[in-house]
């Protein structure tokens, strides 16, 4: 697989924040969210190929007890059941970070889907139109999403919500997603690349959480470390 980094740092979002973990960031994707933190792993994917021992002992390297598996689209690339199996088989606890789109018939403890609403396509002029089509027909696999949730023994679903007016469409997809969902497991999270943009979105968005009876979800590595790499 091509890694684009493997780090140590903390969880930064969602259900786990906070927890000491072991980051794999795969490098590639099928999909070009114009707001994609990450675009080595994406856009321009970066990286050296890495065996899955050679990614496993670096792992083990950073004596941590929990493993992200993240990119890029981790779910793009078959390796990652072997690459799962082979850390939970060593005891430590993996989460993948996947916008939904692929399916694999991978075992986590933590399936964290992220899946993309419309405005997440690649703004016009940055991408040729194949693309532009491309994302928007792949970006809401509602089976694919629906499957990961049934058959992981957790997930969370991560919605990144950039415009007021997306709340309808967040809600339309968890209700197509029904009656598997658990609304306690629906994280909203704001379309932010730095604090300012977190607090900015914070300010409507996290009322609207509470009302819908959904989790905020707010991107603590970038208060801790900024929008920087390797963390
Ligand atoms: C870089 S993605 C990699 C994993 C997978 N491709 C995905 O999108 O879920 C990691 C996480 O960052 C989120 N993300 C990326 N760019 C973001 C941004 N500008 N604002 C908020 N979340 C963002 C994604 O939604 C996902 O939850
Ligand atoms: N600290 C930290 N927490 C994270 N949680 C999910 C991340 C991701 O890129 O998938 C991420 C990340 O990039 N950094
Ligand atoms: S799916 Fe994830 S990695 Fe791919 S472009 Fe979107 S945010 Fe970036
Ligand atoms: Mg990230």
């Amino acid at each position: 697989m091509r890694i684009a980094e493997l780090y140590a740092s903390r969880q930064g979002e969602g259900l786990l924040t906070g927890t000491s973990s072991a980051f794999i960031r795969v490098s590639g994707c099928n999909l070009r969210c114009w707001f994609c933190d990450t675009p080595h792993a994406s856009w321009n994917p970066e990286g050296a190929q890495q065996s899955i021992d050679s990614i496993v002992a670096d792992v083990l390297r950073l004596e941590v007890s929990h493993v992200v598996l993240t990119g890029g689209e981790p779910m793009l690339f078959p390796e990652i059941v072997t690459l799962c199996r082979e850390l939970a088989d060593r005891g430590l606890h993996t989460t993948i970070e996947t916008a939904g789109t692929i399916y694999q018939d991978t075992a986590c403890d933590l399936m964290s889907i992220s899946p993309k609403l419309a405005g997440s396509r690649p703004r016009d002029g940055s991408l040729s139109e194949k693309w532009q089509q491309q994302h928007d027909r792949r970006r809401w696999a509602v089976d694919v999403v629906r499957r990961l949730m049934v058959e992981s023994p957790d997930y969370q679903l991560k919605f990144v919500v950039d415009q007021p007016s997306e709340q309808e469409e967040v809600q339309q997809m968890v209700d197509q997603l029904q009656p598997e969902v658990d609304p306690a497991k629906v994280w909203i999270m704001p379309q932010s690349r730095s604090t300012a943009e977190l607090d900015a979105h914070e300010s409507w968005l996290r009322p609207w959480c509470d009302q819908q009876g959904f989790q905020y979800c707010d991107r603590m590595h970038l208060r801790w470390y900024g929008n920087v790499r390797g963390t």
